[in-house]
This record gives structure tokens, sequence and C-alpha cells, in this order.
């Protein structure tokens, strides 16, 4: 019998696979924690780096834990739950200090305890995927599979609120129900304060004969039954029509916010609380201040900036974020003192940036790729004689991040180039038992 090579894990990686190095090779190990000597075997092997699975784990790490979930290993939406919750944090801080210091060259000066939140029931956006496998016994609803594009078979989740938990069985009955069974590929989630909408993607025209199931299922569960038959314009209410409108409310700051249920809103409520009040008491926003909220979305950073008395801009991509950011300022009177565009911020410019007028502070919020040609608008710190030039930049930035590289690479420019110190940075667990990694860092001008 063929011996299995062995492996010593030294740190885990942006997908949460134990990394190790064995004859001059980096393995990626899935199923593998940090310290721990593991026997794996590969299935991608390229010249430099091979793709492996764990065999047998020789010495466990003490953090090693069992998953809550039964479907863990074969369901694609977590990658973690083999680790204790407070390991997963630490790993997750190693990964934000190494990343900030091999891609961007800075150490933060301090780094910040850990936001965290619930660990389980705190997704209340997710999108549910649908296929009819009848040799899989009928129709599936769930995440991925791990590493594939097959839907995952599974009957429960645990990182969902327990009442969609509940909601899995039922809805693939719903669907094997309908006469849009095979037309049907995705079930969009949202929760809010006071309302839970299912949106259906579909294909082809709902039947006649569809109608009794989709509104005894909304009425069984509570829930509303919304379709999308193409773009986001398409989405709309099927049954009930004059149910509530989903919202979330920061009761700190005495706001709440209308949304829709495809729009972009932070996928955990409860930590989207404490994220806010780190936030704010990092931006320290006064009265008479100017301060940008870059990727403002519908203003989840803006209105709490703007309680302060300050007055505030907030720049956005999407259109329907930026009218329902409106609404909401004009539903909490905060009108007068905040200001909404919708702009292309990848496509930033100093010209640009300079039309915009001066902040005392700013607030970046991007999506995954980083804000590189905001950060890029500052003036150098140094012209290319080396001699220090005057800075109109902002004398704050706050930045949540949703990609630790990105954040790196954003701040090597902030502070190598713009002449800003990465005062601190810090995790938030905003995604429990994945390898994502939500991050906040202050920079301070000088
Ligand atoms: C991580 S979300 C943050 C939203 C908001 N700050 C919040 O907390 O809800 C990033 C936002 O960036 C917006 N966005 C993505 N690409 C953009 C671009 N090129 N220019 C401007 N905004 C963009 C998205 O629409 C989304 O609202
Ligand atoms: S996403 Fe849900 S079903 Fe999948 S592993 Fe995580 S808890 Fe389990």
């Amino acid at each position: 019998m063929q011996t299995l090579p062995i492996a010593q894990i030294e740190s885990l990686d942006q997908e949460g696979r134990g990394v190790a190095h064995v004859d001059g090779k980096t393995i990626f190990i899935d199923g593998a924690l940090i310290g721990e000597t593991v026997t794996f075997k590969s299935h991608r092997s390229k010249k430099s780096y091979e793709v492996a699975n764990v065999v047998d784990v020789l010495t466990p790490s003490g953090l090693r834990t069992k998953p809550k979930c039964k479907h863990f290993g074969m369901c694609g939406g977590c990658a973690l739950q083999h680790l204790d919750f407070s390991g997963q944090v630490a790993a997750k801080q190693r990964l934000l200090e190494a990343d900030m210091w091999h891609i961007g060259r800075v150490r933060p000066e301090t780094m910040m305890p850990p936001i965290y939140g619930p660990a389980w029931g705190y997704r209340h956006k997710a999108r549910l995927r649908v296929r009819h496998v009848p040799k899989k016994g009928g129709v599936l609803v769930g995440f991925n599979e791990k590493a594939s594009s097959y839907v995952a078979h599974m009957d429960s989740c645990e990182v969902l609120p327990p009442k969609i938990s509940a909601l899995i069985v039922p809805l693939q009955q719903l669907v094997a129900k309908l006469s849009v069974i095979n037309q049907l590929p995705q079930i969009e989630v949202a929760v809010g304060e006071h309302a839970t909408v299912l949106v259906l993607r579909i294909l082809e025209a709902l039947q006649p004969q569809d109608t009794p199931h989709l509104k005894a299922f909304a009425d069984e569960h509570g829930v509303q039954i919304w379709t999308q038959s193409k773009g986001p314009d398409t989405v709309k209410p099927f049954y009930p029509l004059d149910g509530p409108g989903l919202s979330y409310s920061l009761p700190e700051y005495e706001l709440t916010y209308p949304f829709k249920p495809t729009e972009f809103t932070q996928v955990n409520p409860h930590i989207n609380r404490v994220m806010l009040r780190r936030a704010m008491q990092l931006l320290d926003p006064q009265k008479n201040e100017r301060i940008a909220d870059f990727f403002c979305g519908l203003g989840n950073f803006t209105l709490p900036i703007a309680r302060s008395g300050a007055s505030v801009l907030g720049m956005e991509g999407s259109a329907s974020l930026v009218a329902r950011a409106v609404e909401s300022a004009a539903l909490n009177g905060l009108a007068g003192q905040v200001e909404f565009r919708e702009a292309d911020l990848f496509k930033m410019t100093p010209e640009l940036l300079q039309t915009l007028g001066s902040f005392d502070k700013w607030l970046i919020d991007p999506p995954r790729d980083g804000a590189l040609d905001l950060v890029k608008s500052l003036p150098d710190a140094v012209n290319e004689e080396g001699v220090p030039q005057a800075l109109w930049g902002p004398e704050r930035i706050v930045y949540v991040s949703c990609n630790p590289s990105t954040l790196a690479r954003d701040a090597g420019v902030l502070v190598n180039l713009k002449g800003y110190r990465l005062r601190a940075a810090g995790v938030i667990n905003m995604f429990p038992h994945t390898a994502h990694v939500e991050s906040i860092a202050w920079f301070e001008r000088g």
C-alpha cells in the first residue's frame, strides 16, 4: 500500500485551507488546521503548488472542534466549522496582519480587538440555488457543494435563521409542485425586522395552477413571495401584494432603513450594529465637519454620521441604492444634512476628487475589489524629487473592507505614498464559519 505524504500546517489561506511546505512545494490542504500534522492526498498538482484533501490528522490542533452542521464538508457554504469559534477569529486576524505586511508593506500601530456577533443563525440574506435532480430524489434547494457547481443535497442550515432553515424542505416540496420546476434556478432570501421575502427567479411565466400552491406556502410560513423574471427592475411582489416592507433599524442612532429584497444590505444585522458603533468611535464625526461616505449603499454609515450633526456626501454606483438612501434620509429627518450622488468610484481621478470639495474625514466601504483609484487620487506626500508636497486630503480615513488583500494594497498606497499612518486595524467576524474576512482600519494623516 502506498504511504501518504505528511505535512505540518503553518497557516490558513483565504479559503480556510491549511498551508504547508513539502519538498519545496506549497501544499493547500482542505480540512487541516494550523499546528496540525496530517497526511494528505493531492487532487491538483502544479509545478510550485498542490491542492489536497486531508486524509488523517496525526496530531490534532487543540482548537479542532466537531462541526455543528451535518452538511459541513459537503456544502460549500462554510469552510471553518472544524475550528473553534475563537480560533477562527484568531486565524482571520493573522491573515489580515500577514496581508497588510506581504501585500501593503504596512503594519498597524495597534491591532483592535475583534468584533464578535452571534455564531449561528446570523445570515439574513442568502441566495439559495434550486435544481430538479430526479436521481437525487427530486428538487434540491441549497448552497453549492464544496468546490463544485452542483447544488448541495441539504435539508437544514445552521447559519441561516432557524425560521429560514426550516423552510428548506418545504421549499423543495413547493418547487416540485410548480409548472416551472425546471425553470426556477434560484430563491433569494431577505429577512427584515417585520417581513421575510423569498424572491423566486423564474425563467418562464408561472401558470394559473401555480398560484394556489404559492399562496398556501406564503400563508402557512408567514413569508412574502416575490418573483424576478429578468433584470433587477423585474423584481416584484407576487403574494401578498400588501405585505409590510423589509427594513432594519439602528436604535442607537434612531434610524430605520427600508430596503428591497435584492438590494445590498449587510448580511448580518447583529454585527452590523456593532460594526457601526466601532466605525463611529473611530471616525468621531463632529457637528461642523464635512465627511464623505464612499460606496455608501443605502446610507448604512451615512445616516449615523449625519446624526452626529456633520454634513455628509454619500457616493454610490447603484442608482437604486442612491434612491433608497435619499428616501431613508428623508424618512429619518436627515435630508438637510446629507447629499447622495451616483458615481462609478472605480473611475475616480485626482481632478474629479477635487471637484467634490474638501472633506475633514472619509469613510470607505468598497466591494471586494477595494478602492484603489480613490486612494490613488489623493496627492502624494512627496514629489518625484523627494520634496514634501502640500496635502489636501482628509485628516482621517476609516476603511471598512470585505477583502483583506485589497485593503492591504490600498493601505500600502495610503501609508507609503500618501502620508497617512495606519493607526489601527482589526477584524469583524461578519461571516462566522466561512473563510470570509471583514475588517476595519483607521488612518490618520501625517
Ligand atoms: C460593501 S457594500 C457597502 C454598502 C454600504 N456602505 C453598507 O454598509 O450597506 C459596497 C457598495 O459599493 C457599491 N459599488 C460597487 N462598485 C461600485 C463602483 N464602481 N462605484 C461606486 N459604488 C460601487 C455597491 O453597490 C455597494 O453598495
Ligand atoms: S452553509 Fe449552512 S448547510 Fe452549508 S455548511 Fe454552513 S451551516 Fe451547513
